[in-house]
């Protein structure tokens, strides 16, 4: 069966079905460099209604492990590969990348020039795209007429893996699970919340921190969150991840500002400016600070970007405030981003010895 994808912009590739091979899926087009690493990508929820094309040309080898999932739904509103893997091997998969999608209900499609398509955006920039199963007539009605998905909350308390460590009450935006177990991994009791939680809801966790998880869309859309974060970096230690370290610089009175195609991948450079080094990071964001309007805020820049200079880490002076644009909880190799974790949990401990 074939499929089409169109861009806004009118540019169109054809190729083959799979997955939910019937079903048509409406969004923003993004693409994805990382060479391993699909099934956490396509199940992480600031995916939501997006269209994730992967630049790496064979997808699937290596098949579905339940355990790897980063939520329970797909957000993703379509998957576009070069060459999907007929067959996968690996002892912890138990189902194809094309079972897994079909089961929910994401359309995919496989045998186009994935390069091309990749140059494309990067020339033009991102927009909104379509898979469907017939050539548009009028791509602007088609996408009006399809609906979003929603977000799925998965509010849960998780207990430590060991020891009784600081509680962390993480705001879910729409949280990768591997965030949680990066925590619990340092011996933190997690309780996760949705991200319009009131103040005094939070307060009654008796939590050590907060942590501002990632999430979808633009941040700016997430205003009316702005004066809570205020309050809870008055009585908490605060962190942010990817969509939390957008909203703290809301907060504060900075600006955010979509990126011409985003970062997605798992190879970005970034620079740790208090010890000059390098580590690489993983990605996937379209929005990012703007380095230019942080003066008077309060916010000090702590990481920039090594490709195109733009800001990766922040903190607040004098305050325990710290966050990340990239993604400290994931990693294809290197694991020195983790690092962030472990220095807000030290950062809790601090904060604790003082009050004692
Ligand atoms: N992973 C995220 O949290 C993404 C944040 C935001 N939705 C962006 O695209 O920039």
């Amino acid at each position: 069966m074939q499929k089409y994808l169109t861009l806004a912009d009118g540019k169109q590739w054809i190729g083959t079905a799979f997955g939910d091979r019937t079903r048509v899926g409406a969004g923003q087009i993004v693409f994805n460099t990382g060479m391993t690493g699909y099934q956490e990508t396509i199940t992480d929820p600031s995916y939501l209604n997006q269209l994730i094309a992967f630049t790496y040309p064979l997808i699937g080898n290596y098949g579905i492990d339940p355990h790897v999932n980063q939520a329970t739904t797909i957000g993703a509103q379509a998957i576009i590969v070069h060459e999907l893997a007929d067959f996968s091997d690996h002892y912890q998969s138990r189902q194809t990348l094309a079972n897994f999608l079909a089961v929910h209900h994401v359309p995919g499609i496989m045998g186009i020039d994935t390069r091309d398509l990749t140059i494309h955006i990067r020339q033009h920039g991102t927009q909104a795209a379509i898979l469907s199963n017939h050539p548009l007539t009028d791509f602007a009605a088609t996408l009006a007429s399809l609906p979003n998905k929603p977000l799925l909350n998965q509010p849960a308390v998780h207990p430590a893996f060991h020891t009784t460590g600081p509680h962390i009450v993480i705001l879910d935006f729409g949280e990768k699970t591997a965030i949680t177990t990066e925590l619990q991994k340092r011996g933190c009791q997690v309780t996760v919340v949705p991200g319009n939680t009131t103040f005094k809801a939070i307060a009654a966790l008796h939590s050590d921190g907060i942590l501002l998880s990632n999430g979808p869309g633009n941040p700016e859309n997430y205003q009316a969150v702005l004066p809570l974060i205020r309050q809870l970096a008055m009585h908490y230690p605060l962190a942010g991840i990817c969509l939390g370290h957008q909203l703290i610089a809301l907060a504060y009175g900075a600006r955010t500002y979509q990126l011409k195609f985003g970062h997605h991948g798992m190879n970005h450079p970034v620079t740790n400016l208090q010890t000059g080094r390098v580590m690489m990071t993983a990605q996937n964001h379209d929005f990012a600070v703007a380095a230019d309007s942080l003066a008077g805020t309060g916010l000090q820049v702590t990481a920039t970007e090594l490709n195109d200079g733009s800001v990766e880490g922040l903190q607040l002076v004098g305050q325990s405030v710290m966050s990340v644009q990239f993604h400290p909880e994931a990693h294809p190799g290197p694991v020195e981003a983790g690092q962030f974790f472990d220095q807000f949990i030290a950062s809790l401990q601090k904060e604790a010895v003082a009050n004692a």
